[in-house]
């Protein structure tokens, strides 16, 4: 057991900054669970939560998989050239896949076949091609897709390189943890105020609605209710792919607070938006008592004064605005709700402020950047989340065209939406020759009428421009990508883009999704210049946004940048150094472990294992022959090996069954080795090899109990408690030792079964605790 010292030390270290010298505070806690004493900031944890299980007793609580659930990374889509991530030797390139024959070698030499993903590190020397490392592909586990940069720069193989990137982002990301759990313990202890059940005149409101709404958005509405209800401040993050009806939500959410008697600050990052936000929630508020003003550099400063007036004496209910509603000028008589629409766009300082909100207002803030699920996982609970996943009913896929550019067709394009009524978003991201462009369009289509809108006009004109387009004054509107995001406008659905091959995926769908918001078929060119040859990357680029009209696989791997962005949306910009550094999955990861720690819950996370027994365990050819279909089922193993489900395993062996029929002796080899693995990564092991003629499994640090029985069991076994491993001498066919005789080596199924009976006698099950009992497991005496 380490001393009070070093355990308070190392708090101390865990948490920089956060102690106050000469403050003296009294409090009373169970010791075998930290606290908080949330208003000083100060977190503490027990030993056994710091140190991931009680050191020195053999009391280990089960270890719950949460949070350790990754993309895996799937050989399937690998290509030669690929970045991938190693949990030990850090960010490679993917060189390819090849089957060997190893030897176990020794007195005994057994021969097995496997298939190995060969990986490029950087050059150890000067001058050398780069070291190699072979990933058996059982072990698919220990390897993730690089995603983060562009071309991140690959680490040395086993070096201390990466170790150092792990250790600063490992920091980086433990400092979040801290903040997150501080803001949350903080917004649990503050008293926020519970709005009442809904009135009837909020059901007439969403009767009102003129669509059915999406399942998500139902279940969003009743989330944000439910949280609005309770008397701790609300903190959701809503995100919802472009056009998926967010504002509905937040209409519905702004109504229920007025009903309440308090009102309603709705956060935009443009004028323009907060135009747009008017006139939805004026128009769905019709016929309602409620008055809703606009506040931002547009409106004539005698209304700006008579709306700051409203709101301080609370005749204004909700209020649409910039950051000007943040100004120290405007001051509610009884704020109750702020929505945010794309925080990320706010300034710093603005975002303090919010922050300093969120700890006694009810706060929803809203984003079309997607927030990857893991992430989402990790923070469940701290920061709620709701999701809007599906598309509005009657929603068609935009059509999307891809081509070089070409006068004809541009013209056939608008006119084909005039014809219809509807209006031409025409982006041309230029500034200096937009007119140039626009003039050329009008030439082409005479009877369009165009406006023309650029982020380097005066504002208010900028504005004029889109309302009039909005009030269908113009058939088409030339513009830069300034109606990238939040811009509604139904009518418009034919989406025009020259110059389609400067565009980042990311962007290309985000401007896709100002079309096809209605009812209408939309249709999206993106055409490229006809002179300049299209580089590979940019015509791959092109083909997967034709191909993937919706968020399907393809284009949600194509897509992780958006998902990077919307990470660093909530855990802040400046991170997306360290993600760069250590790729995405590994930082997500590192984020969730990081959180579960603070929140007292689970150990740092999964160790490196390393099992390595020789026994022959591989899908042959002969079972399964195509290579798709064999990597395939290796990835669902390995996955399955480190799921949460305990059946996991279980359940693919019987869809291999159903596939294939019985599976031949590899195969099951195959599959008690993932059932090894599993009970291996749940004891914390990070290692199980044989050594010569004896298995080495660490680390473990056995109370006397259990070396006890390990003797008992295992007389020739010994325990290095200085390295922490026990060593014990594989036993072999006839009953003798593998060492220095001509013994047969055991067969590989009793060989894995023998592991596991050690892994048992090391590491017992936790029992159940008997009804009534509050001890978790016993250190029963061997027996
Ligand atoms: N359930 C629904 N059925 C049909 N149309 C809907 C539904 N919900 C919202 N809409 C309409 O879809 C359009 C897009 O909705 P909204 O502006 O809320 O999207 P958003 O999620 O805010 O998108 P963005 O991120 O682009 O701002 C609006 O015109 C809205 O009226």
């Amino acid at each position: 057991m380490l001393g009070e010292h070093e355990v308070a030390a190392r708090v101390v270290e865990a948490l920089p900054a956060a102690l106050e010298p000469g403050v003296v505070h009294v409090t009373q806690a169970s010791i075998e669970h930290g606290f908080s004493l949330t208003e000083d900031r100060i977190e503490l944890v027990s030993e056994a939560e710091f140190f991931g299980r009680a050191v020195g007793v053999d009391a280990r609580q089960p270890h719950k998989l949460a949070g350790r659930r990754r993309s895996v990374v799937d050989p399937l889509q690998l290509k030669a050239g690929d970045y991938v991530v190693h949990e030990t030797h850090g960010v490679g390139r993917f060189v390819e896949l090849t089957q060997r024959t190893v030897s176990t070698g020794g007195r005994n030499p057994v021969k097995t076949t496997r298939e190995y993903l060969v990986i490029e590190y950087a050059a150890s020397k000067r001058g050398h091609p780069g070291d190699r490392l072979s990933v058996p592909t059982d072990q698919l586990d220990q390897l993730n897709r690089y995603v983060g940069g562009e071309a991140p720069q690959l680490s040395k193989m086993g070096g201390s390189d990466w170790q150092q990137s792990k250790a600063k982002a490992r920091k980086a990301v433990r400092e979040i943890a801290i903040e997150l759990v501080q803001l949350y313990s903080k917004r649990m202890a503050s008293k926020g105020r519970a709005f009442g059940p809904d009135t009837p005149w909020q059901r007439e409101l969403e009767d009102a609605f003129p669509y059915a709404e999406t399942p998500d958005q139902l279940t969003t509405i009743e989330e944000v209710k439910r949280d609005m209800e309770r008397p701790v401040p609300m903190d959701r993050l809503l995100s919802g792919d472009v056009g998926y009806g967010k504002t509905e939500v937040a209409v519905r959410a702004a109504f229920k607070a007025v009903q309440d008697g308090t009102q309603v600050a709705v956060l935009v990052p443009t004028t323009l938006l907060v135009r747009q936000h008017f006139e939805t929630f004026a128009s769905r508020f019709a016929g309602f008592p409620v008055q809703v003003r606009a506040l931002s550099r547009f409106q004539p400063d005698k209304e700006v004064r008579e709306t700051i007036a409203g709101i301080a004496d609370g005749t204004v209910d909700v209020v649409i605005g910039t950051h000007r509603i943040l100004s120290e000028s405007v001051q509610f008589k009884e704020l109750g709700l702020v929505i945010v629409d794309e925080e990320q766009r706010f300034g710093v300082e603005h975002k303090e402020k919010l922050k300093a909100m969120k700890a006694n207002v009810d706060v929803l803030s809203m984003s079309a950047t997607p927030i990857p699920r893991t992430l989402e996982m990790a923070v469940t609970g701290i920061r709620e989340m709701s999701t809007l996943a599906t598309p509005p009913e009657a929603r068609h896929p935009v059509l999307t065209f891809v081509g070089a550019y070409n006068d004809q067709q541009v013209a056939a394009a608008i006119r084909r939406e005039l014809l219809r009524e509807g209006q031409v978003f025409f982006v041309h991201n230029r500034v200096a020759s937009i007119n140039r462009v626009a003039a050329h369009l009008a030439e082409l289509v005479p009877e369009a009428r165009i406006g023309v809108a650029h982020g380097k006009m005066a504002e208010t004109s900028l504005e004029r421009v889109i309302v009039d387009f909005w009030e269908k004054q113009y058939d088409v509107l030339v513009s830069t990508t300034i109606v990238e995001t939040g811009l509604d406008i139904p009518n418009a659905n034919t989406l025009i883009l020259d110059h389609a091959e400067r565009y980042g995926l990311s962007q290309l769908h985000q401007l896709r999704g100002r079309v096809g918001r209605g009812r209408e078929r939309a249709y999206a060119y993106f055409l490229y210049d006809a002179e300049t040859p299209l580089s590979e990357l940019a015509h791959d680029r092109l083909e997967t946004i034709a191909v993937h009209n919706e968020l399907g696989a393809g284009m949600q791997v194509a897509l992780k940048d958006l998902e990077i962005r919307g990470a660093g949306n909530m855990l802040g910009g400046e991170q997306s150094g360290h993600i760069a550094g250590v790729g995405f999955d590994l930082y997500l990861r590192m984020v969730g472990e990081a959180v579960s720690v603070f929140r007292g819950e689970e150990d740092e996370g999964p160790r490196e294992l390393r099992l390595e027994l020789p026994v022959d365990a591989v899908i042959p050819e002969e079972y399964v022959d195509a290579e798709r279909l064999r990597l395939e089922a290796y990835q669902k193993l390995s996955a399955a090996a480190s799921s949460r489900d305990d059946e996991a395993i279980d359940h693919v062996l019987e869809e291999l069954r159903d596939r294939y029929g019985e599976p031949p002796a590899q195969v099951t080899a195959l599959v008690a080795m993932a059932r090894l693995r599993r009970k291996a990564q749940k004891a914390q092991l990070s290692e199980v090899i044989t050594v010569g003629p004896n298995l080495r499994v660490g680390p473990a640090e056995l109370a006397d109990s259990v070396q006890l029985r390990l003797r008992r069991m295992y007389p020739d076994s010994k325990v290095n408690a200085q390295a922490k491993t026990v060593i014990v001498p594989i036993p072999t066919a006839g009953g003798g030792r593998l060492a220095g005789t001509q013994a047969e080596p055991l067969p590989d199924a009793e060989l894995i079964a023998w592991v596991d009976a050690l892994l048992t006698a090391i590491f017992p099950p936790p029992k159940e605790p008997a009804a009534g009992s509050t001890e978790a497991a016993s250190t029963e005496a061997a027996g």
